[in-house]
């Protein structure tokens, strides 16, 4: 009976938020909220999702975080070791801030590292992009930090850029799901050559502005006629907040992912108590409830630690 090692160990990956407005599929940022995977090495598999936020999600081998790790197995040619394998996550699921991304670098990382690490970070990623479709949620969510990455035939390329100084996050989470798929579903498969052009020439911009820490640019850069557009109308009150979360002391708004969480960014040196009001202001004028929360960039990607 192959054992995944000698000693239990906890991979953790953290949420992310992607496209950041005109960078659809292809921008991203992590946010320090995480999924954590402890594997213990026994005789028997096991799955064991915890707490109320995973009720949902399969306690048998058909969960995505042990078909994450038997993906890995498969890459790497080898078996994956028998191990009790517990989840748990504060990313809430289907509100666009990358539970699914962290689930799947949390499951590679956690059968590689079970293996002993035959897959590179490189092959990690290109691996958790190619099954996710596109890398602006897998990136940032292995590596930390901004991420701005492609993916080709010949592999992922990426830029890790570390957040500018003092750029802070304001995310509104509203209390109900948007699956990823049906978000994708409603955007229009061609677009116009006054669209694209649109897209590259914002998306490059704001990529230039994260690397020179150009804040006053967040507002202009973050413009995106690709998705948004379309994901409105099942994201109620997104547009008020695309068009008045700048008047309210937000840097720049977008919706986070295929959303429904709403992302602004802020200057972490001036007080955020009227960017709130302006949010829980929107969700009470379309009768939502949810969350607000201030939230650093997260510069430290996924993590594995053994022992302890
Ligand atoms: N920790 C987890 N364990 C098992 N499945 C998960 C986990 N996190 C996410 N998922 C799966 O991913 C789905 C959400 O993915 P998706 O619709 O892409 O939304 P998002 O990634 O924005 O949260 C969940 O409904 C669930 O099936
Ligand atoms: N680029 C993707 C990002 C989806 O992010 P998620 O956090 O909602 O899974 C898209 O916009 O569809």
């Amino acid at each position: 009976m192959r054992e995944a090692g000698d000693t239990a160990f906890t991979v953790r990956a953290p949420a992310s938020s992607a496209n950041l407005g005109p960078g659809f599929d292809s921008l991203g940022l992590s946010l320090p909220l995480f999924t954590t995977v402890t594997v213990t090495p026994q005789a028997v598999a096991e799955v064991v999702p915890l707490g109320p936020e995973l009720a949902g999600t399969p306690a048998d081998e058909g969960n995505y975080v042990y078909q994450a790790m038997l993906l890995a197995a498969r890459q790497a040619g080898r078996g994956l070791p028998s191990a009790r394998v517990e989840i748990q996550t504060e990313i809430p699921l289907a509100r666009g801030l990358g539970s699914s991304a962290a689930a799947l670098v949390a499951g590679i990382v956690a059968g590689n590292e079970a293996l002993g690490r035959p897959l590179s970070e490189a092959e990690v990623l290109d691996l958790a992009a190619r099954e996710e479709g596109h890398p602006d949620n897998v990136a940032p969510a292995l590596l930390g930090g901004i991420v701005v990455a492609t993916l080709d035939r010949l592999g992922t390329h990426h830029v890790r850029l570390d957040p500018p100084p003092h750029l802070g996050v304001t995310v509104l989470i509203p209390d109900f799901e948007l699956s990823t798929s049906r978000a994708r579903g409603v955007l229009p498969g061609e677009y116009s050559r006054a669209d694209a052009v649109h897209a590259l020439s914002h998306a490059a911009l704001l990529a230039a502005a994260f690397a020179q820490g150009r804040l006053d640019l967040l507002r202009h850069a973050m413009q995106d006629r690709l998705h948004q557009n379309w994901r409105a109308p099942l994201v109620p009150g997104l547009s008020d907040i695309l068009e008045g979360a700048t008047g309210h002391g937000a840097l720049g708004a977008a919706l986070s992912g295929a959303g429904p969480t709403v992302l602004c960014f802020h200057d972490a040196r001036e007080e955020t108590a009227g960017l709130h009001a302006f949010l829980h202001g929107v969700m009470e004028a379309h009768g939502l409830t949810g969350r607000v929360l201030d939230l650093p960039i997260q510069t430290e990607g996924t993590v594995v630690q053994r022992g302890g």
